[in-house]
């Protein structure tokens, strides 16, 4: 297939040859100007109800680490803010940096932070299937949440800990019983905008919605997720999981609204 990932030669600038999307004019991720941004007293708060989510499994898929949910039924769906209709919880995943770097992708006024995590939800009312959702425009819903260092994070270990098990690109295990509600920061004031994923197929399938206070981790927790490897336990290269993040995109006219 495709063959795309973070290196010199395979990466983000090099990403438009076989997916000419990626010069598109809604893609992802963008810096966000705070000051800039039209706030909307229309704009809701958003609504997590994951309070009977399924986790299944933990995976490394060669670009992050992303756990797997049940969504075969509304038991886990964000609501409410920019959003018309439920969209259930398929997965979450992170970007991160090098030791010391920066790995978010979006940024904020230039800004980037340790690292991202996205909660990818798709909208079951519209589409049969997932994956005709994630290539529709506003089939998913991504909610991301800045990773910036400081005291250790009381329950991200219960991710950290599994990250072991999955060390090597195609590697799955089960994971059961988490909840992601337990990583969300106090508050959920956002920023969102019509957007991509910020990796290839970079589908313009997605309503972004960017949660402005960060969760806090230790440096020991992030460092957890550069164990992981982009390569395969069979190949002889150990290449060190990091900087998995697309820089900024042009923003090209588009608006970012502002909940209060
Ligand atoms: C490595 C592949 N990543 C993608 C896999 N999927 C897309 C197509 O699948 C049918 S997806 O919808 O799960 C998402 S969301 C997402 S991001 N970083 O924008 O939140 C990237 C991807
Ligand atoms: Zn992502």
């Amino acid at each position: 297939g495709n063959q795309w990932g973070y290196g010199k030669d395979d990466g983000p600038s090099a990403w438009n040859k076989n997916y000419p999307i990626a010069d598109g004019d809604r893609q992802s991720p963008i810096d966000i100007l705070p000051h800039q941004a039209r706030h909307d007293p229309n704009l809701g708060p958003i609504v997590l109800n994951y309070d009977r989510c399924t986790s299944i499994n933990i995976a490394n898929n060669g670009h992050s680490v992303v756990v797997e949910f049940e969504d075969s039924d509304d038991r886990s769906v964000i609501q409410g803010g920019p959003l018309d209709n439920p969209y259930r919880l398929k997965q979450f995943h992170f970007h991160w940096g090098g030791k010391g770097c920066h790995g978010s992708e979006h940024t904020v006024e230039g800004n980037s932070y340790a690292s991202e995590l996205h909660l990818v939800h798709w909208n079951a009312v519209k589409f049969k299937t997932f994956g005709d959702a994630a290539s529709t425009p506003d089939g998913l819903a991504v909610l991301g949440i800045f990773l910036e260092t400081g005291d250790e994070h009381r329950w991200l270990h219960m991710i950290t800990d599994a990250l072991y098990t999955v060390k090597f690109k195609g590697s799955v295990t089960d994971f059961k019983g988490f909840n992601p509600k337990c990583l969300l920061p106090s508050s959920l004031h956002y920023w969102t905008y019509l957007g991509s994923l910020t990796t290839p197929p970079l589908h313009e399938s997605v309503i972004w919605i960017v949660v402005k206070e960060p969760m806090i981790v230790s440096e020991k927790q992030l460092g957890k997720f550069r164990t992981l490897v982009f390569t395969g336990e069979e190949e002889d290269e150990r290449t060190r999981m990091e900087n998995n993040f697309r820089p900024p995109q042009l923003l090209k006219g588009r608006t970012v609204r502002s909940s209060n």
